[in-house]
């Protein structure tokens, strides 16, 4: 999509004669300024606004509800978060601040200069407050929301008097689905304008896509595109994730910019239709888990780019892929039986420990009966991990494995997402209406995340659902057949809240046709190759160990995070590791970590004996690694702290405890 700049020949002239036209009432002519521009000022007239600001005051999030829509959107603000910080540092001291606002234009996170910072928060340009161009007309965040494209705003080209002094460019940033998952945007003061800032933000957004779409399909076929073979692998790169047998089901903007598709090719059209390859051959020759070789592919305007296929560790390749049904016939037939194949998801999941492997060997029994899954377990645990090893190891693997979190959706959008909603059922519904989320498992496994959390009044529909395996859309219309296996995961004890009056009881015995509690990391006997298999996959190609010391903090650790603090650590260890390094030691632990890896170990036993207690054994460790730490840096307290990866406060801290 090329950026739109609303006003390429609104010469400061021009812009004011175009505002005093448009005080008076008067409708512009068309080449006084750009037709974005005007097509949104006219919006903004819609929406009941005054360019002078003497209209209602835009809604503020409460406290509670920015919480609320920073879980929600938890995904993109965590991989935002360090593209703001190195967009901050490229803008640092320009009187400009970063901005990450919701889908809504609430603004979910800002950083940046201060100064400025301060005189932004005075038009509300802080977290909570809502940018959208219902409430403050025509603005870079609420305009490349309504037209989904890259946008400049430049002072008084803002709709309201009160923030025409500043200069705002803003990208949209979508998911690999193509859903707009919110705006990131650069604001500064308008005497700051740099040409380059749309180029950054845009570069931004890239930059978050790219992460997002690594995230979601690291497991599965990604093809890579770029102009050039060195651009493969890099940021810059177009992404597509693509099924077996072809079907683009995720894409990044720069992908759809390489091949000229609208966002409306995810999910519709195979890749054959649009670069000349043949799929089937390509998976024929693939192995799982291995980047492909760089080839060139013909578009099929005859022009050249460069593509790599990778091929990640869940996808079946060999001659049995170029037997795979295609998507328009999977859908017109019945669900097949299942085939057990000796190595699946489910079996992958399995390191050695035994009650993993009784959760394993269990869920395997009903694998082919419409028996409902219900996992237990802390959070972290894996829970839907091992929902989506159960759905890819059954019959149903071809099918869609749908995802919902009760818990992060609010209660006013849950009914809408689960069950859809027909055309203008409420006010802010899409005009196309939504099919909903338990439609789009037809065939496939809905996975009700968080389960315990679901509102009261949304239990009694979802019983209803489940108990006629039809679905009728929020604003009525006929009820619609559904057929899913139903897996939901909880970290809470679904028991204790039928208990306490908080979950239903004939839903209970509903969603739980079987019960499996996974174990926490605390409890498992796997650890050490659970490490090693996580090893593998963050570093494939690289042989790598923890150090005895590092292997017996994780030994003696309570991960209250359980599998994802674990690979988040490991994740962060080898970001420290040097390119060529193959153990992983303390100093390769982020401080935080190492401080509460020391902090949560084990407590100590008074029965136990010192001698052999692991944790005591923890503490002489740190204590020897300070004593240690300080002698070769000649008491050097920071160059001491630095070693031990920890900072000055706490080693103080550490040497007070000590009684040093
Ligand atoms: N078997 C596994 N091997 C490697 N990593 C795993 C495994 N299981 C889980 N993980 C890691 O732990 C993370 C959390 O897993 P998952 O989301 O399935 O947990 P959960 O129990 O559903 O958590 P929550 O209750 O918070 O939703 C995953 O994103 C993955 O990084």
């Amino acid at each position: 999509m090329p950026p739109m700049t609303l006003s390429p020949r609104s010469s400061a002239d021009r812009l004011r004669a175009a505002r005093r036209q448009w005080l008076d009432g008067g409708e512009l002519g068309d080449d006084l300024i750009a037709p974005g521009l005007l097509a949104s000022w006219q919006r903004s007239r819609q929406h009941g606004l005054l360019p002078d600001g003497r209209a209602p005051g835009s809604p503020h999030a409460s406290a509670a509800q920015l919480a609320r829509a920073l879980a929600q959107r938890h995904t993109l603000v965590s991989h935002a978060r360090p593209v703001m910080a190195f967009l901050n540092d490229q803008i640092r001291d320009s009187d400009s601040i970063v901005v990450l606002a919701d889908p809504q234009g609430m603004l979910l996170h800002a950083l940046g200069d201060l100064g400025f910072a301060d005189r932004a928060a005075r038009v509300a340009l802080r977290p909570g407050a809502i940018w959208s161009e219902q409430w403050r007309g025509t603005n870079a965040i609420g305009t490349a929301l309504a037209d989904g494209a890259t946008v400049v705003v430049h002072g008084a080209e803002h709709y309201l008097e009160r923030n025409a002094f500043l200069t705002c460019a803003a990208a949209p940033i979508a998911d690999p689905a193509g859903q707009l998952l919110g705006v990131l945007d650069i604001s500064g003061d308008r005497r700051a304008h740099h040409r380059h800032t749309l180029g950054l933000v845009r570069s931004g957004a890239r930059m978050i896509e790219h992460q997002l779409f690594e995230d979601r399909h690291a497991a599965g076929l990604q093809l890579r595109l770029h102009g050039q073979v060195e651009g493969l692998g890099t940021v810059t790169e177009g992404l597509l994730a693509l099924s077996e047998d072809g079907w683009i089901t995720g894409a990044n903007t720069a992908a759809l910019e390489l091949l000229g598709l609208p966002r409306s090719a995810i999910g519709a059209l195979t890749i054959e239709r649009v670069l000349d390859l043949d799929m089937a051959a390509l998976l024929a020759a693939a192995r799982p888990g291995l980047n492909g070789t760089p080839r060139e592919l013909r578009r099929v305007d005859g022009s050249w780019l460069w593509g790599r296929l990778d091929v990640g560790r869940t996808v079946r390749v060999g001659p049995s892929a170029l037997a795979a049904p295609r998507a328009q016939d999977i859908a017109a037939t019945p669900i097949p039986p299942r085939v057990a194949a000796p190595v699946d998801a489910l079996a992958a999941l399995d390191r050695g420990d035994a009650a993993m492997q009784a959760a394993i060997e269990r869920a395997r029994r009903v694998l082919d009966k419409p028996i409902a899954l219900l996992l237990q377990g802390e959070s972290g645990v894996g829970k839907e991990v091992f929902a989506r090893a159960v759905h890819r190891s059954g019959p149903r693997a071809d099918r869609p494995f749908i995802a919902v979190n009760c818990a992060a959706l609010p209660e006013t959008l849950i009914e809408a997402e689960l069950f859809g909603y027909r055309p203008g059922a409420y006010t802010g519904a899409s005009r196309d209406g939504a099919p909903g989320r338990i439609r789009e498992a037809h065939g496939g496994t809905l996975f009700l995340d968080e389960i315990g959390d679901m509102p009261l009044s949304m239990q009694a529909r979802l019983l209803r659902v489940l108990q006629e395996r039809q679905v009728v859309p929020l604003g009525g219309g006929k009820p619609v057949d559904v057929d899913f296996r139903l897996v939901c995961a909880t970290h809470r004890k679904l028991r204790h809240e039928v208990e306490a009056g908080r979950f239903r009881e004939d839903l209970y015995y509903r969603v739980n046709g079987l019960s499996l509690t996974l174990p926490s990391l605390r409890d498992r006997a796997d650890l050490s190759a659970l490490v090693e298999a996580m090893l593998r996959e963050l570093e494939p190609g690289r042989t790598l160990a923890l150090s005895a010391d590092v292997a017996r903090d994780f030994a003696t650790c309570r991960w209250p995070g359980n599998l994802r603090q674990l690979v988040n650590v490991l994740r962060t260890a080898c970001a420290l590791l040097d390119d060529h390094g193959q153990v992983i030691e303390r100093a390769h632990l982020p401080e935080d970590v190492l401080e509460e890896l020391l902090a949560q170990a084990v407590p100590v036993d008074p029965a136990s004996d010192p001698a052999t207690d692991p944790s005591t054994d923890l503490r002489q460790q740190a204590e020897r690694c300070i004593g240690e730490a300080l002698r070769s840096c000649a008491g050097n307290m920071s160059e001491a702290a630095r070693r031990l990866g920890i900072s000055r406060n706490t080693l103080y801290r550490k040497l007070k405890e000590r009684g040093a």
